[in-house]
């Protein structure tokens, strides 16, 4: 499988490719006792300068230089001191105040700079005496001490704050209580643990969870055999599919500790904290590893740089990264600590997260189909008695669309509902009511609107039945019309086994399962949507290359007209006439192929039919269930070299496609 098909999907429904989802909301806190505190020390520091200025006002009024100047002259100034330029005095006599106001003798005045300097000799032949004091303010001890060290405390009421909102929130429980408490794992504390019996509709996800859930349960053996371990893993997935339920599963069937953390808490905080919360919380599940750390909503700080950083928040959340980054680097690989990391943003994030040796474990997690659906509701009504006529079957396939999470509510307003209305169980109507007002409150629509899933089933089945029918094409793995990130649905082929070299027959009906999705559509409905861009571009991608670079067709003729890598480091380039007619190699190709599409689609119509009514009913078909829907034997599954040779044999129609 080292060459998978990428997935063909519809993409650019104008209503579910939102392009970028709003942020998670930023989690608001209320400042706390401590900010409190912090405001109440700054406002007394600032009443206490006030009234302390208030009581060094001087004595006496300002006279001017020229006024002093003359007493001292007069023989009327007993004594002055000077703190730098500014003088205060006592007068021997009395003198009317410059402003009319009574009479002076105490009296302050300012020197100016360029006073010339006979006024020492004046001073001395009146006897005046002089003291002088370096220029500070004139207060107590103690307010001196008290205003000098108010910086530093505020600074120090500060750390202690921080100190207090790194560990609160940290670790669930613990961080409340108002003590720094260091992060503490949420599950240890808990009554009963969470396992893989309270999630379903992901059993694959489960599946590639396991033998993270056996290191953890081992970590011993492991390393004696030398064998390193992801130390990362990241759960994709929209919201509410189980991301969260999972990764405390994990750590529910390992038996381990269970640290969660959310990215976005992360960089709320006060600058350069984020990366020391990050530090405390790795040190202390090292303490008492194996144990898993949980970090949600990775990508509020893994987004790629230049990826719309907020203003300001850059640094923040680039150290914090980093410090992630660097607690993983700093694994040995024994400790037996394990990072999951969920996202619904699988797309945005940074390269630098998903290195090898960090989250190089990538599980995508989607929306359950009806089955999981069922498997779901299951779990989420074990405590709701339910009356003989419900149906949970039904109610699953009556919710195509919906993920976990809002399963789970629809189970709980149920409940509400059949309390509200007095009844022993919940019924049927209940359920129906509930999902009535659930769809009601979703800003989109919950339940997939049935023509759509219709057109999805039909496209998807276009693809995999062409996928199907072509001779020597890879086999069709698995079909879905549950949506999965961007696309609608997926049908997805791999090969039976590595291919190094294609051929001409091959990459053609490659193009015709493309054209598949977009030529189903025709045939049934009338009409294309703009669902195949994806799919027209793998198209145009192999056509352009069959006609261009790989001589197969023969008015180009066997020359490479669009330059490859180092042909263009040369300047070669084809001239514009050959250019021109790559384009036209490429059309008569796309063109040729779709009619086959077309052709055989036609023909086959019941099987496409078959197929697309088990995609609609089921919304997931294994290999083996869509080449049995389709109608269609698929030999020799087990053996995947086997399984070529014996399709090769069975030769429908050489050459069909053209
Ligand atoms: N596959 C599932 N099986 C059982 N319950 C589920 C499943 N998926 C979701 N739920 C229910 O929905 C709740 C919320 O799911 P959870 O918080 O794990 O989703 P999430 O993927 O982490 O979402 P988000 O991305 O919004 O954080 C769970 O506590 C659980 O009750
Ligand atoms: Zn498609």
């Amino acid at each position: 499988m080292a060459n998978p098909v990428p997935p063909r999907d519809r993409t650019d429904q104008p209503w579910r490719s939102e392009g970028a989802p709003p942020p998670p909301p930023a989690r608001k806190k209320m400042p706390g006792g401590w900010g409190g505190l912090i405001l109440t020390a700054l406002v007394v520091y600032l009443i206490a300068n006030l009234v302390l200025s208030f009581f060094n006002e001087k004595d006496g009024p300002t006279i001017s230089y020229t006024e002093f100047d003359k007493q001292v002259a007069a023989g009327n100034v007993t004594k002055i001191y000077s703190k730098g330029d500014a003088i205060q005095g006592q007068l021997k006599n009395k003198q009317p105040a410059p402003n009319g106001d009574g009479d002076y003798t105490k009296f302050t005045t300012q020197r100016p700079a360029f006073a010339d300097d006979d006024l020492w000799a004046q001073l001395t032949k009146n006897n005046v005496t002089v003291t002088a004091e370096p220029v500070v303010q004139e207060r107590s001890f103690l307010a001196n001490l008290l205003i000098s060290l108010a910086p530093m405390l505020l600074l120090v009421l500060l750390w202690v704050f921080i100190a207090r909102r790194m560990s609160a929130g940290m670790g669930g429980a613990g961080g409340m209580l108002g003590r720094k408490a260091p992060p503490k794992p949420v599950e240890l504390e808990a009554g009963r643990r969470t396992t893989f019996e309270d999630v379903a509709g992901i059993d694959e996800v489960e599946g590639e969870l396991n033998d993270v859930v056996d290191f953890l349960k081992n970590p011993g053996a492991y390393r004696d055999m030398g064998a390193k371990m992801p130390r990362g893993v990241l759960l994709a997935g929209p919201p509410g599919t189980g991301k969260t339920l999972l990764a405390r599963a994990v750590a529910g069937e390992a038996g381990v500790p269970f640290f969660s953390a959310s990215a976005s808490e992360f960089i709320e905080m006060i600058v350069g904290v984020g990366a020391s919360r990050v530090r405390e919380l790795f040190n202390e599940a090292r303490k008492v590893a194996p144990a898993i750390i949980f970090i949600d909503e990775i990508d509020t700080i893994g987004r790629a740089r230049g990826g719309g950083a907020g203003m300001g928040g850059h640094d923040e959340r680039e150290q914090t990264l980093n410090q992630i980054l660097t607690e993983m680097d700093g694994f040995t690989g024994s400790e037996g600590v394990i990072v999951l990391a969920a996202t619904n943003r699988a797309d945005v994030l940074d390269p630098a997260l998903t290195r090898p040796g960090r989250f190089d474990r990538i599980v995508h997690v989607n929306p359950p189909d009806r089955g999981g659906r069922e498997a779901i509701l299951r779990i989420h009504t074990r405590q709701i008695p339910l009356a003989q006529d419900v149906d949970l079957e039904h109610v699953a396939k009556t919710t195509p669309g919906m993920t976990g999470a809002e399963l789970a509510n629809l189970a709980n307003e149920a409940a509400l509902l059949a309390v509200k209305r007095r009844q022993k169980t919940v019924t049927r109507s209940d359920l129906s009511d509930a999902l009535e007002k659930v769809q009601l409150g979703a800003e989109r629509p919950l339940v997939m609107p049935l023509e759509e899933r219709r057109r999805t089933a039909y496209h998807e089945s276009g693809h995999a039945l062409l996928g199907m029918l072509q001779p020597g094409a890879d086999p069709v793995r698995k079909i879905t019309i549950v949506p999965r990130g961007r696309a609608l649905g997926v049908t997805l082929s791999t090969p039976e086994s590595d291919k190094y070299a294609y051929t001409e027959d091959y990459l053609r009906g490659r193009i015709i399962g493309a054209l598949g999705g977009m030529a189903a559509e025709q045939v049934v409905f009338g009409v294309i949507t703009t669902g195949a861009e994806s799919d027209l571009e793998q198209v145009t991608t192999i056509a352009r290359g069959m006609a261009g670079r790989w001589g197969m067709s023969e008015r180009v003729g066997r020359l490479t007209a669009i330059p490859g890598d180092t042909q263009q480091a040369y300047g070669l380039s084809a001239a514009p006439a050959t250019l021109d007619t790559v384009d036209e190699e490429m059309r008569r190709i796309v063109e040729e192929c779709y009619e086959s599409a077309l052709n055989q689609l036609r023909e086959h119509r019941e099987k496409l039919d078959a197929l697309a009514e088990a995609l609609l009913a089921e919304e997931t078909l294994e290999e083996a269930e869509a080449y049995r829907a389709a109608g269609i034997p698929r030999l020799g599954k087990e053996g995947r070299e086997e399984g070529e040779a014996e399709r090769e044999g069975e030769g429908e129609g050489e050459g069909e496609g053209l």
